[in-house]
């Protein structure tokens, strides 16, 4: 019954994507179908399911909230693509197929990372949107996304991982970097939610605490799996983080640690939801899934 309810909204969040891409025009055809290329190719779409089960659990309006979980998809799809770029880490593939910048080339990928970033906040700040959800509500939720995604968020995070190839940095550095890169925009969804949805004080706390626990958890999963994965599965290169030198979770701790302290992390995202007085059955089935992933 949970994974029908997961599979039913990652359909919801795959349509309403899809229908919020440019049309086709000849002008920028190539840039619009370096956008679907890579918004519509899979993803595990868990920022737009933290977005909308963190609505649906504080009371709110889960079809309303739809725009706004295509949104964070959408900056999440950016991040992926210059995260690709030979300039970043240079991958070659994404999401089971050649990276965008290997299809399109680097600038039309360059561009279409920012025209995905751009096309979040225009589908959050629509007369649409804003009428689903009230302005207050709809411009809170914009202002959580815009803080997670830029200089004190993932974009923060980004350059810290890219000065720090080739050194090793301490557990604490490791950690904050780790929390902005990835951690930010998965609490900025589970944030986003609540506020969609009016929750108050205490759920919003409890959200938090979910929502960073799983989100470094997140990354030291996916770090593990850079080095135990395999890429048919992942869709993506593994020993990658080795290739460009990175300090991560697996080099500084070991795997064995890496594992455990991953653990301990959903453990405590689990505790968290205690906070909530029911309905969070998927949030914990979640972190427990994440953890254990293979991709
Ligand atoms: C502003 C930008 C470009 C942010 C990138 C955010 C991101 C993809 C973090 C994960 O990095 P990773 O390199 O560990 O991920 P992966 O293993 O998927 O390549
Ligand atoms: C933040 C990181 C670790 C990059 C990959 O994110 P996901 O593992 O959520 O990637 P998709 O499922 O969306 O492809």
């Amino acid at each position: 019954m949970l994974n029908q309810q997961v599979n039913e909204t990652v359909e919801l969040v795959d349509r309403k994507l899809e229908e919020y891409l440019p049309q086709q025009d000849i002008m920028q055809a190539d840039l619009i179908n370096a956008m679907r290329y890579s918004l519509l190719s899979g993803g595990k779409r868990i920022r737009p399911l933290l977005l909308l089960e963190f609505c649906r659990i504080c009371g709110g309006d889960v079809h309303a909230a739809l725009p706004f979980a295509c949104a964070i998809e959408m900056a999440h799809t950016y991040s992926l693509i210059h995260d690709d770029l030979p300039c970043m880490d240079d991958d070659d593939m994404r999401r089971g197929r050649p990276s965008n910048h290997k299809v399109f080339g680097e600038d039309t990928a360059l561009l279409a990372g920012d025209a995905l970033l751009t096309l979040a906040f225009e589908t959050m700040l629509s007369e649409e949107s804003v009428r689903l959800v009230g302005a207050e509500r709809a411009v809170a939720a914009a202002g959580i996304l815009a803080h997670a995604a830029g200089a004190y968020g993932m974009v923060g995070g980004q350059v810290v991982d890219l000065m720090s190839e080739g050194r090793v940095i301490s557990l604490k550095t490791l950690q904050e970097m780790d929390e902005n890169k990835t951690g930010a925009l998965i609490l900025a969804a589970a944030k986003m939610g609540c506020v969609l949805a009016g929750a108050n004080e205490s759920q919003l706390k409890a959200a938090e605490n979910y929502a960073k626990a799983i989100g470094l958890a997140f990354q030291i999963v996916d770090d593990i799996l850079d080095v135990t994965g395999d890429s048919e599965t992942l869709g993506k290169p593994v020993g990658s983080d080795d290739e460009n030198s990175k300090c991560t979770y697996v080099t500084l701790m070991g795997l064995d640690n890496a594992k455990i302290k991953a653990l301990e992390l959903t453990d405590a995202a689990v505790r968290a939801l205690e906070g909530f007085e029911s309905g969070t059955e998927v949030l914990s089935q979640l972190a427990r899934e994440l953890v254990s992933r293979d991709k």
